[in-house]
C-alpha cells in the first residue's frame, strides 16, 4: 500500500466537507475522487498532498505517518493542482530545467519530450504567450521525467484537447504498470480501462 488515509475530517468556512473519510491507494492503482462542484475534492487532494492538515484523522505514506515522513513523502509525490505551476516568464524548456534542478533530476534534452506533447516550435518562447491548453501541456510535462511513485492530480484534463487527453491517459497506464499510483479528480470521463481503478464519490454536504 502506498498511501492510507484514516477517518479524515475537513471543515471549510464552518461547513463540514467530509468526516470519517478513509481511503487507500495501492501500487498500480488509480483512484478517482468524484463529486459535485464544492463537494471538497480539491480540499481532499490538498490534505493527501500534505499541503493542508485535516481537522481530524491521519494519513500514512507506506507505513509512516506523514508528519514523520514528510520529506520522504514529498520526494515521492508529484502534485499538480488547479494552477499550472509554471513560470509564465520562462520558456517551456526553462520551466522544465527549473523543475529538473529543483527536484534533483538530471538535465536532459527536453525538446523531444515537448515535441511529443505537441509543443514543437514553441519550446523557447515565454509560457505567457502559450494558449491555456499549451500551458497545461508544459505543466504536465513533469509527469514524463519525474520518477515519483504517487501522482495527485487536480483536474489534469482541464483545457486539454482530445489528443492530449488520450496521450495523458496512456501515460497514466504506463505509470500504473510501473507500480505507481494515481489519485485524481476529473469532471470528464476516463476513457481508458485501467487494471486497478476505483472511484470515490464525495457527497456534497450542506
Ligand atoms: N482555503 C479555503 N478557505 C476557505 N474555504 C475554502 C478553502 N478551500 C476550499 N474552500 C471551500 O471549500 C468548499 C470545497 O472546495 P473544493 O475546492 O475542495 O471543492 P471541489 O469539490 O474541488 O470543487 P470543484 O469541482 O468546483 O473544483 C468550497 O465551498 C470552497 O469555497
Amino acid at each position: 500500500m502506498l498511501l492510507q488515509a484514516t477517518q479524515l475530517s475537513c471543515i471549510r468556512q464552518d461547513r463540514v466537507l467530509f468526516e470519517q473519510l478513509s481511503l487507500q491507494l495501492n501500487a498500480g492503482e488509480l483512484l478517482q475522487i468524484a463529486g459535485k462542484n464544492g463537494a471538497g475534492k480539491s480540499s481532499l487532494l490538498r490534505l493527501l498532498a500534505n499541503l493542508a492538515t485535516p481537522e481530524d484523522g491521519h494519513i500514512q505514506y507506506l507505513k509512516y505517518s506523514l508528519t514523520q515522513a514528510a520529506d520522504d513523502y514529498a520526494a515521492n509525490l508529484c502534485y499538480i493542482g488547479h494552477h499550472s505551476g509554471i513560470h509564465e516568464h520562462l520558456t517551456a524548456i526553462e520551466n522544465i530545467s527549473f523543475w529538473r534542478a529543483s527536484t534533483g533530476v538530471a538535465a536532459a534534452d527536453d525538446y523531444p519530450l515537448l515535441a511529443k506533447l505537441g509543443l514543437a516550435g514553441l519550446e523557447d518562447i515565454p509560457c505567457r504567450m502559450l494558449s491555456a491548453g499549451q500551458q497545461r501541456r508544459v505543466s504536465l510535462a513533469r509527469l514524463w521525467f519525474t520518477p515519483r511513485k504517487i501522482w495527485i492530480l487536480d483536474e489534469p484534463f482541464t483545457a486539454l484537447d482530445q489528443a492530449a487527453i488520450a496521450l495523458l491517459q496512456q501515460h497514466f497506464l504506463t505509470h500504473l504498470q510501473r507500480g505507481g499510483g494515481i489519485i485524481l479528480t476529473t469532471h470528464q470521463p476516463l476513457t481508458l480501462q485501467y487494471p486497478e481503478m476505483r472511484k470515490l464519490e464525495l457527497a456534497y454536504r450542506w
